[in-house]
């Protein structure tokens, strides 16, 4: 379903002014339906290989491919249904929000874009899922909590239908209880709608819950 081969990324050090390896030739593969758990320490390239996978930062070198194509070189235009099927559940779901927008108009933009039936059985129906009240609709970001605001990710990419979510340590703003109804809540979606996960965590006992395998990181390399 989804492959990197050999992507490699550099970042500039702007204190030495000197360009250095972020990730260094890494290939995996997800196949469909499937749980792949990334884990790493601190700085060694998830995020950013989360990001080049999502065609949110360019690669240096390597090749990205989504269910057969080439998605590395394609235009924002010729992305659009890669965008729909691949969806990224952050550890700040706050951003995804306009902070001027009340949470109802937030969750009905991406149906807009994506040119999706848009009616309120639909978004209720996703709020059901990630079991919230539909009395959110009307209030903004700043009025609901931090374990709220993740589940309302959850629901706005759910109602694009993706095949396969990148989740970048999810849970890791949220206590202990919350995040352990949002790691519950996540596992029964993808039993449902066989979706497959690329799920990136520091934590080992995580990782063993919610993946079918896992792949190890460091300094930018998949070992
Ligand atoms: N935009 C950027 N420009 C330059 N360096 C960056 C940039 N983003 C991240 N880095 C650096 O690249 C390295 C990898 O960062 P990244 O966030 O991908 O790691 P990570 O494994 O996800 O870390 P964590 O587990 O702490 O979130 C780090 O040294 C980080 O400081």
């Amino acid at each position: 379903m989804l492959e990197a081969v050999e992507v490699s990324k550099k970042y500039w050090d702007r204190s030495s002014g000197r360009q250095y390896d972020v990730l260094q030739s890494c290939s995996l593969q997800i196949a469909a339906g499937e749980a792949v758990g990334m884990m790493g320490p601190s700085g060694c390239g998830k995020s950013t290989l989360a990001r080049v996978l999502l065609r949110l930062l360019p690669t240096d070198s390597g090749r990205i491919i989504f269910q057969t194509q080439d998605v590395t070189q394609l235009s924002q235009k010729q992305l659009k249904p890669f965008r729909q099927q691949v969806q990224f559940i952050s550890q700040r779901p706050e951003s995804f929000f306009d902070p001027l927008l009340k949470l109802g108009a937030s969750l009905r933009e991406p149906l807009q874009i994506f040119d999706l039936p848009d009616s309120s059985e639909i978004i209720e129906a996703a709020l059901a899922t990630v079991k919230l009240s539909p009395a959110l609709l009307d209030r903004y970001p700043h009025q609901v909590s931090g374990g709220e605001v993740q589940r309302l990710s959850i629901a706005r990419a759910l109602l694009l239908k993706p095949k396969l979510l990148i989740l970048d340590e999810p849970t890791s703003m949220l206590d202990i209880s919350v995040q352990a109804q949002i790691l519950q809540l996540l596992k029964n979606i993808r039993r449902q709608e066989q979706m497959a996960f690329l799920f990136i965590s520091h934590d080992k006992a995580v990782i063993n819950y919610m993946c079918d395998r896992q792949l190890y990181m460091q300094e930018g390399r998949i070992t």
